[in-house]
């Protein structure tokens, strides 16, 4: 998996490649790794297919019952800390690695980063996934704060095309959801190999 958050000017773009594999075969080519917690906040999954979905499941569900007796959306902050404490109180059980990010009237655009030991960390962007490690340079150089819109997903997509290049445990797909004060957009994006340019 090739995972990727960033925040920009006006809210978060989430990136993830769609490759679900065993071993050496692509279970899934076309997997969806970004997931909604609730309307304003999602979370991208990396690991274990299985223990990713139903850390995913039991939040939604939580989230879903405190909206229905408190009317009001969840922050982003609040949504991050309940993956973080499924992933922390399971730890020896579960592989996930998570980035849950999202849009809240408070803080704007967010993105927190919880590792497989339930760490949970508030970063400007992260990456995660076996992939991740291969645009760590990229990103580095390439990344900067208050990004136009444009630019983060230019950003998103171009580290995922390497990612997605290089690991074998990434391909398929680029999907992105970008995130802001007006609500949510999907994206779709065949052919992830680096182009001749
Ligand atoms: C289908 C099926 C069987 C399991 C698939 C399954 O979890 N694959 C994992 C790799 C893995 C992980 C831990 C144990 C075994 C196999 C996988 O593809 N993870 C991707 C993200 C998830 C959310 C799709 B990515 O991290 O590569």
């Amino acid at each position: 998996t090739s995972i990727i958050a960033v925040t920009f000017n006006g809210g978060v773009i989430l990136g993830a490649d769609s490759r679900t594999s065993t071993g050496n075969y692509v279970a899934n080519r076309v997997t969806d790794k970004i997931t909604p917690l609730c309307d304003n906040v999602y979370t991208l999954r990396s690991g274990s297919a299985a223990d990713t979905q139903a850390i995913a499941g039991y939040v939604q569900h939580f989230i879903a019952q405190h909206q229905a007796e408190e009317g009001d959306h969840v922050t982003v902050k609040t949504a991050a800390n309940l993956v973080k404490m499924m992933a922390y109180n399971n730890k020896d059980i579960m592989q996930a690695g998570l980035i849950v990010a999202g849009f809240d009237k408070y803080g704007g655009g967010q993105v927190y980063s919880i590792s497989l030991g339930g760490t949970i960390t508030a970063t400007p962007f992260s990456m995660s996934g076996s992939g991740s490690t291969y645009i760590n340079g990229f990103c580095d150089k390439y990344w900067r704060e208050n990004m136009s819109e444009e630019e983060a997903m230019d950003f998103v997509t171009r580290a995922l095309r390497y990612a997605m290049t290089w690991d074998a445990s990434s391909g398929g797909c680029i999907r992105t959801v970008t995130i802001t004060a007006a609500g949510t957009k999907r994206q779709f994006i065949q052919g992830s190999l680096i182009q001749p340019t």
